[in-house]
């Protein structure tokens, strides 16, 4: 994986992760052979240990969702083990997620692989609220470390069209992605980020229903607004 040259530095990237003969039999399983929640916006379905918005660490009442055949080889080969959760969600045109720094105490490291159409992930710098568009092209795997992880936050905004560095306006289409997260032990972090932090913001005395409610709030006014930081992921 090669690290992208700009700021927010820390995102490491790998195109052409797998073939597109291997990328078109993932998007015939996913359109064919999976049960999606039958809702609008964006949809989730959730392998390994289930993550509790309630304790912020993994839903005991869940029982352990073994990986199934076709997730196995999209497993990244660079950590020494296989990750602890694994989302993967399918975003129709014109929908996104919120911006947001995904929670730092109960994860260590972060993935995503892209699949289907490509679209644009905007990085916000939680210091001076500076915006970087990065191109999140079929087939690719990103790691997000360091600030890209910590101290910037990431979204997609909710639209049917990205527009490009030069101008040119590229329609949306379907798109997956599989988040990979890996548990980490204890489940502090010591990033000292009280904007972005869940650990700095406990020690802070922030509450974390607070907090969740608020990324409830977002999520049903889709919020996509500049400028707006939330700490959970989904
Ligand atoms: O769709 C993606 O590539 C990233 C999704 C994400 O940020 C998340 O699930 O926390
Ligand atoms: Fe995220």
């Amino acid at each position: 994986m090669e690290e992208l040259p700009i700021r927010p530095s820390g995102i490491l990237m790998q195109t052409d992760f797998i073939t597109p003969e291997h990328e078109a039999k993932l998007l015939d399983i996913f359109r064919n052979n999976l049960q999606w929640p039958d809702r609008s916006g964006r949809l989730s379905l959730h392998y390994g240990y289930t993550f509790s918005y309630k304790t912020f660490g993994i839903d005991e009442e869940t029982p352990y969702k073994p990986f199934p055949d076709w997730l196995v080889p999209l497993l990244p080969p660079t950590e020494s083990r296989a990750p602890d959760q694994v989302c993967l969600q399918y975003y129709a045109p014109g929908t996104g997620i919120p911006p947001h720094a995904d929670t730092h105490s109960p994860f260590d490291q972060l993935y995503s692989l892209s699949l289907g159409a490509p679209l644009m992930m905007v990085f916000r710098d939680s210091e001076t609220g500076d915006k970087v568009e990065v191109d999140l092209l079929a087939r690719s795997m990103m790691q997000m470390s360091g600030d890209s992880r910590l101290h910037w936050t990431h979204g997609i905004k909710s639209r049917k069209t990205d527009t490009m560095p030069d101008g040119t306006v590229r329609p949306r289409a379907d798109r997956w992605s599989l988040t990979y997260r890996w548990l980490r032990q204890p489940a502090v972090c010591e990033c000292g980020n009280e904007k972005l932090c869940d650990t700095a913001q406990r020690r802070n005395g922030v509450e974390k229903e607070y907090r969740w409610k608020q990324y409830e709030e977002d999520a049903k006014n889709n919020a996509t607004a500049a400028g707006k930081s939330i700490n959970l992921r989904r």
